[in-house]
């Protein structure tokens, strides 16, 4: 279970969010809603420890973030705004690279398989810099196959992807939740989810 207890976060001198406790179950996504600027990038950053709160604490398993520190991480899959994908290597690179730092072992034929389920088949080899900006989202998306992680932290995974990739993102999500997963996304967009327990959360309201 991931907590949040007395979360405050300030940028700048604005203060984006005051005593936040948040509570999210294996099995269940928490949607982080709000206009632009209200801190919801701010809120996943903290979650995943790559910002520190003014004050209050994340949880998860019940321990302070700060003390388990490679141990979290390496429960954690965190897809950001950019995609954090090496513009010089390959899809096919980029996976493995991004696997190996995550510490999962891989063999090569899964990498291939994730990139054509994720509609890559044909552009594996070719440097991510000649890809389309749906193209590179849909690379570093398929990590959301390959990773083992029990958390998966989204900011805006539907951004820039057509009608298909988000319908095949809300079904890995699904299986996900259903495997007793957890997430946390923000998107703008309404996303129906197939199956799953969701609650929302609005920021900067
Ligand atoms: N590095 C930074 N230094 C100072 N202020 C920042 C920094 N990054 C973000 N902010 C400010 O923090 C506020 C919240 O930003 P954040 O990116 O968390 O919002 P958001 O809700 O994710 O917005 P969007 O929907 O536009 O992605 C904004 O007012 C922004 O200007």
């Amino acid at each position: 279970m991931l907590e949040t207890l007395a979360l405050s976060c300030k940028r700048g001198d604005r203060r984006l969010f005051r005593d936040l406790n948040l509570n999210v179950p294996a099995g269940s996504l928490l949607h982080v809603r709000g206009r632009n600027g209200s801190g919801k990038t701010t809120l996943l950053r903290t979650l995943c420890g790559l910002f520190t709160p003014e004050s209050g604490e994340v949880r998860w398993r019940g321990e302070p973030i700060r003390s388990l520190g490679e141990d979290y991480r390496r429960e954690l899959l965190y897809y950001g705004h950019l995609p954090g994908l090496k513009p010089d290597l390959s899809a096919i690179e980029n996976l493995a690279v991004a696997a190996t730092l995550s510490g999962d072992r891989l063999k090569p034929a899964a990498l291939w398989q994730a990139l054509e389920r994720l509609g890559l088949a044909g552009f594996e080899d070719l440097p991510v810099r000649m890809l389309s900006q749906g193209q590179m989202k849909r690379v570093a998306l398929a990590r959301l196959l390959l990773s083992c992680a029990p958390l998966w932290v989204l900011d805006e995974p539907f951004s820039a992807l057509d009608r298909d990739a988000i319908g095949l993102i809300e079904v890995l999500l699904a299986e996900h939740l259903a495997q007793g997963g957890l997430v946390v996304l923000t998107t703008h967009q309404d996303v129906p989810l197939i199956s799953g327990q969701v609650a929302h959360l609005d920021l900067g309201i």
